[in-house]
């Protein structure tokens, strides 16, 4: 969707509503405001049949309310404490007043894990995909109890990201505390001006984001812009609006000019490269040659042994590595064929004699081009 005169022919449209506005200012959930966008979404879904998906944050928030602690946690252990604290307020809630509306909501909890195993990402679509079909709201949260540094998301900007890939969502709104995108962080300069709309390849949108500064939200509007980026590899447009604007959700749907538009002006990627894109931890690193690097930037072409000339990290076969230049530049990344002490041994040499020095080949190539994003 390239114009918000489109917004009103969005089937699919994920809502993400974060901690900074589900919150009133640490002292629990918001009951009057999180009733007022449950209200809107279900207009929306009963008037225009829409599908919509609820990514909503707030358990740490709600949990910490709940415990009667004043300030967010370090220790990881009660971050994850309140979270399932918190979580029980925040589906409870949703579920009864969803219900006022005659609609019916699932609890889908997530980590990154979930997403990275292709298997697991596939039953995850094909649930969602279920649910939307049954009419029911899904509302997905990170699964923050078990979550750690390994398999978290880190914040649930990114997480409806992903989820909007997975569903090849039309359209990705991102409530939060402030009008939008601006200038510069608003609550630093009150006189920075709100973007109204911007292409998505914008290199002047990296200056002007900066982290949360409300103690709730995590990752601020960095995260926001990120995971517009990250949105947009499925041709999904990103709005970032606030949540406390009379009726925002039906507003942004009719075309309104509110907030900031991020127009996803890039050519969707193929659904699997699209997963391969979607991964955030890497476990390794392929320092390339020159001519490896031509090849794949230019050509599209496999990566072969013969062209990488170091190897970084401890990975096994299927698993994701970054393609560096010489500099050091990231130019792909991809699932490799083989282990890092395979690829150690059958580096700078052609594939041709991959089975001499292994005693077997699984492929001629190192990374094939199907299993290959470029940066
Ligand atoms: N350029 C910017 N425009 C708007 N907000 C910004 C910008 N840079 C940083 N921010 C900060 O991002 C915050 C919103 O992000 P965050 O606190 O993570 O909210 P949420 O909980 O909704 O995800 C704002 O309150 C603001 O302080
Ligand atoms: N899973 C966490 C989400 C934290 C988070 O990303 O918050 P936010 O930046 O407000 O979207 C929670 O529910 O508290």
């Amino acid at each position: 969707m390239q114009d918000r005169t489109e917004f009103a022919r969005a089937r699919r449209v994920i809502v993400k509503i974060g901690s900074a506005l589900l919150t009133s200012s640490g002292r629990g959930l918001d009951l009057p405001a999180i009733s007022d966008w449950v209200r809107q979404i279900a207009g929306l879904r009963h008037t225009q049949k829409m599908e919509i998906v609820l990514v909503s944050s707030g358990s740490v928030a709600e949990g910490m309310c709940r415990l009667g602690w004043k300030t967010r946690p370090r220790s990881l252990h009660q971050l994850q404490a309140a979270a399932a604290v918190g979580q029980m307020g925040l589906i409870r809630t949703y579920e009864s007043l969803f219900q006022h509306h005659n609609l019916r909501t699932a609890q889908i909890l997530l980590t990154h894990d979930d997403l990275s195993d292709r298997q697991r990402y596939l039953n995850a679509r094909s649930t969602m995909l279920t649910l939307l079909e049954l009419g029911v709201v899904p509302v997905i949260n990170e699964n923050d109890t078990v979550a750690n540094e390994e398999i978290r998301f880190g914040d649930n900007d990114t997480l409806a990201a992903l989820v909007a890939n997975l569903l090849e969502a039309d359209l990705l709104v991102i409530l939060t505390d402030q009008k939008g995108l601006y200038e510069r962080d608003p609550t630093l300069d009150p006189t920075a001006k709100l973007v109204h709309q911007a292409s998505i390849n914008d290199s002047r949108l990296g200056e002007m984001v900066g982290e949360s500064r409300s103690g709730l939200g995590r990752g601020g509007m960095i995260t926001k812009l990120r995971a517009a980026r990250l949105a947009s590899r499925s041709g999904t447009a990103t709005v970032i609006a606030s949540g406390r604007e009379h009726d925002v959700m039906p507003r942004i749907i009719a075309g309104e000019n509110l907030g900031t538009f991020l127009v996803p002006d890039v050519s969707p990627m193929l659904a699997r490269k699209r997963w391969l894109a979607g991964q955030l931890k890497l476990k390794g690193t392929l320092y390339l040659d020159e001519g490896a690097a031509r090849v794949l930037k230019e050509d599209g072409k496999s990566l072969l042994p013969i062209g990488v000339t170091a190897v970084e990290g401890d990975f096994r076969r299927g698993e994701l590595v970054a393609c560096v230049d010489a500099e050091g530049r990231e130019i792909a990344r991809g699932l490799v064929n083989y282990s890092a002490d395979e690829t150690r041994i059958i580096m700078r040499r052609p594939s041709s004699q991959i089975e001499s020095l292994l005693g077997y080949v699984d492929e001629p190539e190192l990374i094939h081009r199907d299993n290959l994003v470029l940066a």
